[in-house]
């Protein structure tokens, strides 16, 4: 049976990355995906976006929505201050298996939740199930038919905060038209856009900030 993109990339990262280095997995990666297949990791470009927009927030309790192979969560957990905790939710679980060891391999995992189902189903289990009170900050980067009906979702389950922050991945490839319609004609939200370039390509692509105004 051969092997799948993700396990090949993650072979790559066992080979050659440092182990509990978080950097090395995410340089490790990206020299793979740029160099060998491409992947839909947020990637080294649109990956700085993300990290200043999480040392602006410095949040307490992260939710990822889509995790893939782990790339973003190492990303997002490594600069997280201690006692802080990302949630992250994949629901293929073929991807999911892969995340799982390139956490642990990254070493972050004390700081990552990796949880394992469609987002509609996990996000109402967020508050009991994992004791969450409200999300700091939510990088959407799943399927983008879905950042919508989340989003709505997130805030019909009081899950968002005066001042939590909405980061979404792809605004332009894939694209997320309705969403960007949705979020940028909501009063509750103040929107922000970072053009950029799709993951290791000449693409033009965008990530969109979303501040939840309360
Ligand atoms: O960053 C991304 C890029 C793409 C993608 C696929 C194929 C293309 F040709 C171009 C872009 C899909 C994604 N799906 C989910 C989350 N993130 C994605
Ligand atoms: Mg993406």
């Amino acid at each position: 049976m051969n092997q799948s993109k993700e396990q090949r990339i993650l072979n790559f990262v066992l080979q050659n990355a440092v182990r509990g280095d978080p950097c090395s997995v995410l340089e490790t990666i990206d020299k793979y995906c740029s160099q060998k297949e491409w992947a839909m990791n947020v990637g080294d470009e649109k990956g700085l976006i993300l990290d200043k927009t999480v040392e602006e927030v410095n949040p307490s309790v992260a939710l990822e929505l889509g995790t893939y192979c782990g790339y973003s969560a190492v990303r997002i957990a490594r600069l997280l201050k201690a006692g802080a905790h990302l949630l992250t939710v994949e629901f293929n679980p073929e991807f999911a298996a892969i995340a799982k060891q390139m956490i642990e391999f990254a070493g972050v995992q004390d700081k990552v939740k990796l949880l394992e189902g469609p987002s509609e189903e996990i996000i109402p289990q967020l508050k009991k199930k994992y004791e969450v009170d409200t999300l700091d900050f939510v990088f959407l980067d799943h399927w983008k038919d879905k950042y919508t009906p989340d989003t709505i979702l997130l805030q019909e389950c009081n899950l968002l905060r005066k001042g939590s922050v909405l980061l979404a991945d792809n605004i332009i490839v894939p694209g997320a038209p309705e969403f960007l319609n949705y979020i940028r004609n909501n009063p509750r939200f103040q929107c922000t856009n970072y053009p950029s370039h799709l993951e290791y390509m000449k693409v033009e692509d965008a990530m969109e900030k979303a501040v939840f105004l309360g």
